[in-house]
C-alpha cells in the first residue's frame, strides 16, 4: 500500500530544505504530488513541474467530477489565485509512495479523503527565536526583502499551528530541525519504518 508523507511546519522551520534533501534519497523512492494553480506561470516555471497551470474552467471540471481534495484561494491585486490538490492519475497510491508539503488544514483534508492509514504527517519544528532569526537571514538575502510579509507569516503560523490545532489534527510526533543533517536522517529513518 502506497502512502503520502506529508511535511508541515511553520514558516522557516526548514520544510523546503528538508523536502529537497529527502527527495534526493533515491532509496526511499518517493514521488512528488504536483499541485494545481490558477495563477499564471512565471517566466522560469514549467507546466507540470512547479505546478499544473490551469484556468477556472478546468478547475470547475475537476470540482464537478469530485476530484478536488483541498483548495486555497488568495486575494491578489487584480483577482484571486487558487491553489489546489487534485485526485488525478498522477497519484497512484496502489503502487507508489509520495512526499508532499502542505498546511495543517490541507493535511486534514487529504487524510479525510484518502484515509488516515495512507497519510503520514511529518511535523518539523524549530524553537521560535531560532526560526525567526533564520527567517530574517533568508529575507535579508532577497533582492527586495519584504519584512512586513515575513512578520505577517510568522504571526499567522503561530495561530495556524497552535498547540490546540496540532492536537485537533492529531499531530503527535515532531522532528526538531536544529541540525539539518541529523533532522534529515531522523525523518529518513521514520519514512523507512512507516512504509
Ligand atoms: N537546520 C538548519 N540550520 C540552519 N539553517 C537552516 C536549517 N534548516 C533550514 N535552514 C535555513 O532556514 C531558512 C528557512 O528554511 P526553508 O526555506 O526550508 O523553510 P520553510 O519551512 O520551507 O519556510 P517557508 O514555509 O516560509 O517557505 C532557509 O534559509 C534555510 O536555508
Amino acid at each position: 500500500m502506497g502512502k503520502i508523507f506529508y511535511m508541515m511546519g511553520k514558516s522557516s522551520s526548514g520544510k523546503d530544505t528538508i523536502f529537497k534533501e529527502i527527495l534526493k534519497k533515491k532509496e526511499l523512492n518517493l514521488h512528488q504530488i504536483v499541485l494545481y494553480t490558477t495563477r499564471p506561470a512565471r517566466a522560469n516555471e514549467t507546466d507540470g513541474v512547479q505546478y499544473h497551470f490551469v484556468d477556472e474552467e478546468r478547475l470547475s471540471e475537476f470540482q464537478d467530477a469530485g476530484k478536488v481534495i483541498e483548495l486555497r484561494a488568495y486575494q491578489v491585486v487584480g483577482g484571486v489565485w487558487k491553489y489546489f490538490t487534485v485526485d488525478d492519475e498522477q497519484t497512484d497510491l496502489d503502487t507508489k509512495d509520495y512526499l508532499a508539503i502542505g498546511t495543517l488544514v490541507s493535511y486534514e483534508k487529504l487524510r479525510d479523503y484518502y484515509g488516515a492509514e495512507r497519510i503520514v504527517p511529518i511535523y518539523v519544528e524549530v524553537e521560535d527565536g531560532m526560526r525567526l532569526a533564520r527567517a530574517l537571514d533568508r529575507e535579508r538575502r532577497q533582492i527586495k526583502p519584504n519584512y512586513d510579509e515575513m512578520c505577517r507569516r510568522f504571526l499567522a503560523d503561530s495561530a495556524d499551528f497552535s498547540e490546540e490545532n496540532l492536537e485537533k489534527a492529531g499531530i503527535k510526533k515532531r522532528f526538531q530541525n536544529e541540525e539539518l543533517q541529523k533532522c534529515v536522517e531522523k525523518i529518513t529513518e521514520f519514512i523507512f519504518q512507516s512504509k
